[in-house]
């Protein structure tokens, strides 16, 4: 990467935030490569995890995309992941197999040979973002673009039904393929800098050798994430979404880095591109180039996500058919349609699984999209010292703005004025079938439990079951 005409900070440590891990996603973080500024250090590759003991089988032996793939579904084998028995397991050791040593160099990082190259996965195709059709630059203010195959709600138009996940009374079918994240057609990002629709991710970079943090946020908030966590004065953070480890991958690891904020000795590089969640060769394009990133995920409870998405698609393409119709293959049946981005996204556990393959448990930090808006220096404390860093975002950065609806920034950056985020952040949901809601819930209900033991962590999803969860204009009054 070159200096030119940038100030003359040397190479220390990078982040990349990405995250609607939601599947907004919602946040990861990672390190980045060695080498030492300003051009690109020679690479070095890490051999794949050691399997996490926390991640030994427990009472099964599959994963949960192979349960998917299986005819079966998710069906029986769900009720053996009870909760509280097995905060993390995931019910699977990582397969030697799963991560093989590439045939190709590996187009991000052409400097050394790919290790890993994934089996093929018919569960997700191609991944949530073909690298191929990603525009050549970074895409500020768009959401996501269909992924080819889909249609224009994002809809995978391939994906063969499969019987319903858990014990969930109506059939559901489960897609073959994973999508983008957002849906298509989803808000762009306001200010201070445009972001794309699709998911939610970051990713930082730790240029020279030590480590990177890089998040991606699977639900929604990562944008408020962003921009709460540059706040941090160790934080450089690029202002529009990458997409490099989804469908810039191609460009190299050099367009990458031009493409960073240049950061002090000390400071961390972060970006956030929600798609990297569900972006079944992120992690392991992210691994080769950083194993000790760490990844932030924003996640929400995912019927929420799905109608947040929706909403934003509908703000761009106002004649999309109802919600309603969309989140089912047959409304009657109860058959939801996993197909359908949207919803795919909201399934948290099998686009974490893809990321456990890599990473350890320990490197990836959950924010809670609802705390996120509830309480934001409370999660933003999690977060900074998940980053290792001093707490200095707190309770004086935030206020609530009565007409927005939602914290804001009392203070970005130095100097800078007090600012919310804009009109594509926080929208009105359209109202939905209250049935629609419930069924969507009883859809997610197992894979949130499974999310649940894989992470440890309890979002309190259960309790929103009622309805849409209500926007912090509702909770904060
Ligand atoms: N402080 C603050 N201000 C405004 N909005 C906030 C904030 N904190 C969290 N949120 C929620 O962020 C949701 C958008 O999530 P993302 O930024 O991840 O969207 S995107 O995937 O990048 O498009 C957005 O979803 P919607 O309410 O559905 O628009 C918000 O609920």
């Amino acid at each position: 990467m070159t200096g030119g005409g940038r100030h003359p900070a040397r190479w220390s440590r990078g982040a990349l935030l990405a995250v609607s891990l939601s599947l907004s996603l919602t946040y990861l973080c990672y390190n980045l490569i060695t080498g030492s500024p300003p051009g690109p250090g020679p690479l070095r590759l890490h051999p794949p995890p050691r399997p996490d003991p926390r991640l030994q089988p427990r009472a099964h032996t599959l994963t949960l995309q192979e349960r998917l793939r299986a005819p079966q579904g998710l069906g029986p084998r769900t009720e053996t992941l009870s909760p509280g028995r097995d905060v993390t397991g995931r019910g699977e050791t990582p397969k030697p197999g799963r991560v093989t040593p590439s045939s190709s160099p590996d187009p991000g990082i052409r400097e050394t040979p790919t290790p890993g190259k994934d089996p093929p996965n018919p569960s997700l195709g191609t991944g949530g973002l073909n690298p191929g059709t990603g525009s050549s630059s970074p895409d500020p203010g768009s959401r996501e673009t269909p992924h080819p195959g889909g249609d224009i709600t994002g809809r995978e138009t391939s994906s063969p039904g499969l019987r319903p996940p858990g014990p969930g009374p109506g059939p559901t079918a489960v897609p073959a393929t994973a999508q983008g994240t957002r849906s298509p057609g989803a808000a762009e990002d306001c200010e201070p800098s445009p972001e794309p629709v699709t998911g939610r991710s970051w990713v930082s970079r730790e240029p020279e050798a030590s480590s990177a943090a890089a998040a991606a946020a699977a639900a929604g908030g990562t944008r408020a994430l962003l921009e709460a966590i540059r706040a941090h004065p160790a934080v450089r953070a690029v202002g529009v979404e990458p997409h490099f480890f989804d469908r810039n991958y191609e460009k190299g690891l050099e367009w990458y880095r031009e493409l960073m904020p240049r950061t002090w000795d000390g400071q961390i590089t972060m970006e956030k591109t929600p798609s990297y969640f569900v972006t079944r060769e992120a992690p392991r394009r992210i691994f080769s180039m950083a194993k000790e990133t760490k990844l932030i995920v924003v996640v929400r409870n995912p019927v929420t996500r799905a109608i947040s998405d929706y909403t934003q698609t509908l703000a761009k393409k106002p004649d999309i058919p109802t919600f309603e119709v969309l989140a089912f293959k047959n409304r009657s049946l109860g058959l939801v349609d996993a197909s359908w981005s949207a919803i795919r996204i909201g399934i948290y556990a099998l686009h974490l699984e893809n990321w456990l393959q890599f990473f350890p448990l320990s490197q990836i930090h959950f924010v809670s999209g609802e705390r996120l808006i509830i309480d934001p220096a409370g999660e933003m404390g999690k977060v900074q010292d998940f980053l290792g860093l001093q707490r200095l975002v707190s309770d004086k950065h935030f206020y609530f703005n009565k007409t927005k609806g939602f914290p804001c920034l009392r203070k970005a950056e130095e100097g800078s004025p007090p600012r919310c985020l804009g009109k594509s952040k926080g929208r009105t949901h359209p109202s939905i079938d209250t049935d629609v809601i419930h069924r969507l819930h009883k859809f997610y209900r197992p894979f949130n439990l499974m999310f649940h033991q894989m992470t440890g962590e309890d979002f309190d999803w259960e309790q929103d079951e009622e309805g849409d969860t209500p926007s912090a204009r509702d909770v904060v009054k």
